[in-house]
C-alpha cells in the first residue's frame, strides 16, 4: 500500500464509523503528509478544524491508521500540509514512506499468521523511564515477561492516556521473545480483536479465529475497555480468555480505567479481569519526565540543555505523548532556524503549540467554573473568606491554573478571586507548584479540571 492508499483505507473505515456529518465536516478534506515508522502527519484545512478533531477524533483516527498499517502509529496535524523544509527533509531522512509499510507487512508473515501488529522494537524497557508514576506497573511486566503465566496472571494494567502503558504491552513481547525466541506472543488492540471476529464471523471462520487465538503463549490486548457494550466480542472474549488461562498462557491487557469502572462490561469478565494483578500507571513526576525527555531527545539525535529540558517538563504536565509533541515542536523550530536551542528559543516554540494556542481561548472566568464543577464548591465561596480545606485548595488550584493557562497577572487573579492581594495569589500559586511534583492525587485533579476546560 502507499501512503496514498493507507489513507483511502483509514478514510473508508472512519466514513463508516463516524455519523455522516462528522465525516463530511472533518474528515473528508484531510490528507496524509508523511508517514514514518511511528508516526503521521495529517494535514487538515484549518486550524480550527485542526483543533476540532485533536479533540475529537485523534483516537479514532489513530486507532483505524495503527489497524490498517498492524502497527502502533501516533498522529499530528498540520494545517494546509504545512510542514517546513527543515521538518520535511529530517522526516524522509529517518525513513522511507514505503519502507515502513513494507517492513510491516514482512514483520506481519514473519510471525504466525495472525492478523496482528507487529511488536515496535522501539518499545523495550532499556528505553522505558521508571519512576514513583510506574514502578510497581514497571515490575509487574518485567516479571510477566521473564516468567510468563507464574508470576501474575492476568496482569491488568491501567492509566490515563499517554502514560506509557501501549510502551510496556510491546516491552514484555520484547523482552520475552529475546529470552525465548520460540513463544508465540500476540500483541492486537481490543478493537482489532473485534475487527477480526467480525470478518471471521462474516467468512465462516470462527473455528480458524479460535484456533489462532488459543494457540497463543502471550496475549498483549491494548485498550480492553473498547469492548465494553459489544455483546458477541465480549462472549468470544471469554472463551479465548479462559481457554488460554485454562492452559496456563500470560494474558496482559491494558485499559484507561480499572476494570470496576468499565460500564456495561460483563459481570464474569470483570471478575476474571480483576482476578490477577492491577496496576496503576500513574502521571510522572517532574524528574521522571525529565528523564523521558532526555531519552526522546537522545534518540532523536539532539543535546538539549538541561534547563531546556527541565522547562519543558515544567510546562508539560499532562501525558507523556504532549511531552514528546512539545519536544518535537522545540527540534523542528531549531531545525527551521538553523539555531542552537536555548531556553529563549524552547518558550517560543513551546507558546506556538496546539496546546498553547488552546490556552489562549481558556478565560479566568471558565477555569473558575470549572474548578467550582470539579471540586463542588460554590463559585461564591471560591470568591469569599472561608479558609476552610476544602475550599482552600480548590482556590489555590484555581489561582494555579489562571497563572500557567492565562496571561492574568497576579493582582488580576486576586481581584477575580473576590479581591485577593497579589501576595496571597503568589502564596496559592507557590504552595500548588510545590505540592504537585510530590502529590499523586494533586497533580491528577489539576489535569482532570484542564481535561474539562479543553475538552469543553
Ligand atoms: N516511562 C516512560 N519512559 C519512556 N517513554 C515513555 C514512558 N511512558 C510513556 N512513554 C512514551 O510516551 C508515548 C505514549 O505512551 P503510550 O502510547 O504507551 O501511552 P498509553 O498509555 O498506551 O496511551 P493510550 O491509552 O492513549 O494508548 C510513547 O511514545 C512512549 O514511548
Amino acid at each position: 500500500m502507499n501512503p496514498k492508499q493507507v489513507w483511502q483505507a483509514v478514510l473508508g473505515e472512519l466514513e463508516v464509523r463516524l455519523n455522516p456529518a462528522q465525516f463530511e465536516t472533518w474528515i473528508k478534506n484531510t490528507s496524509l503528509v508523511s508517514l514514518d515508522e511511528d508516526e503521521a502527519v495529517i494535514s487538515v484545512p484549518t486550524s480550527f478544524a485542526q483543533m476540532t478533531i485533536e479533540r475529537k477524533f485523534e483516537p479514532e483516527i489513530r486507532r483505524s491508521l495503527s489497524n490498517i498499517l498492524h502497527r502502533p502509529v501516533q498522529v499530528s496535524f498540520v494545517v494546509n500540509g504545512i510542514i517546513s523544509s527543515n521538518e520535511r527533509s529530517s522526516r524522509s531522512n529517518e525513513s522511507s514512506v514505503e519502507a515502513p509499510l513494507l517492513n510491516a507487512a514482512q514483520n506481519t508473515s514473519t510471525q504466525f499468521g495472525a492478523p496482528n501488529t507487529p511488536l515496535n522494537p522501539r518499545y523495550t524497557f532499556e528505553n522505558f523511564i521508571v519512576g514513583s508514576s510506574n514502578r510497581m506497573a514497571h515490575a509487574a511486566c518485567m516479571a510477566v515477561a521473564e516468567h510468563p503465566a507464574e508470576a501474575y496472571n492476568p496482569l491488568f494494567l491501567y492509566g490515563g492516556v499517554g502514560l506509557g502503558k501501549t510502551h510496556l504491552l510491546h516491552a514484555i513481547g520484547n523482552h520475552a521473545l529475546k529470552l525465548k525466541p520460540y513463544l508465540r506472543v500476540l500483541y492486537v488492540s481490543s478493537e482489532q480483536f473485534t475487527n477480526d471476529l467480525i470478518n471471521a464471523i462474516r467468512e465462516h471462520r470462527t473455528e480458524e479465529f479460535r484456533a489462532r487465538y488459543r494457540s497463543i503463549d502471550i496475549l498483549l490486548i491494548d485498550d480492553i475497555q473498547f469492548i465494553a457494550g459489544k455483546e458477541s466480542t465480549q462472549e468470544e472474549f471469554f472463551h479465548t480468555f479462559n481457554h488460554l488461562h485454562g492452559a496456563n498462557k500470560q494474558i496482559v491487557m491494558t485499559s484507561d480505567r480499572p476494570p470496576k469502572a468499565i460500564a456495561t462490561l460483563q459481570d464474569r469478565l470483570r471478575s476474571r479481569f480483576e482476578g490477577g494483578l492491577m496496576t496503576e500507571v500513574n502521571l510522572p513526576d517532574l524528574e521522571t519526565r525529565i528523564a523521558i525527555l532526555r531519552i526522546k531527545a537522545e534518540n532523536k539525535g539532539v543535546d538539549l540543555p538541561d534547563d531546556v529540558l527541565e522547562l519543558i517538563a515544567r510546562k508539560v504536565q499532562s501525558n507523556i505523548r504532549e511531552l514528546e509533541g512539545a519536544l518535537n515542536s522545540i527540534v523542528a523550530l531549531a531545525r527551521l532556524t538553523g539555531e542552537p536551542i536555548t531556553l529563549a528559543t524552547a518558550a517560543e516554540a513551546l507558546n506556538d503549540t496546539t496546546m498553547a494556542r488552546k490556552k489562549r481561548q481558556i478565560t479566568p472566568e471558565r477555569i473558575l467554573q470549572a474548578v467550582a464543577s470539579y471540586y463542588g464548591v460554590d463559585e461564591k465561596l471560591l470568591k469569599g473568606k472561608t479558609r476552610a480545606r476544602e475550599v482552600v485548595i480548590p482556590r489555590q488550584v484555581a489561582m494555579y491554573i489562571m497563572r500557567e493557562d492565562t496571561d492574568q497577572s497576579l493582582s488580576e487573579i486576586g481581584a477575580i478571586l473576590g479581591g485577593r492581594d497579589h501576595t496571597t495569589v503568589l502564596h496559592g500559586i507557590t504552595k500548588v507548584e510545590k505540592d504537585i511534583e510530590v502529590d499523586t492525587k494533586l497533580r491528577q485533579d489539576v489535569m482532570t479540571v484542564r481535561e474539562m476546560l479543553y475538552n469543553n
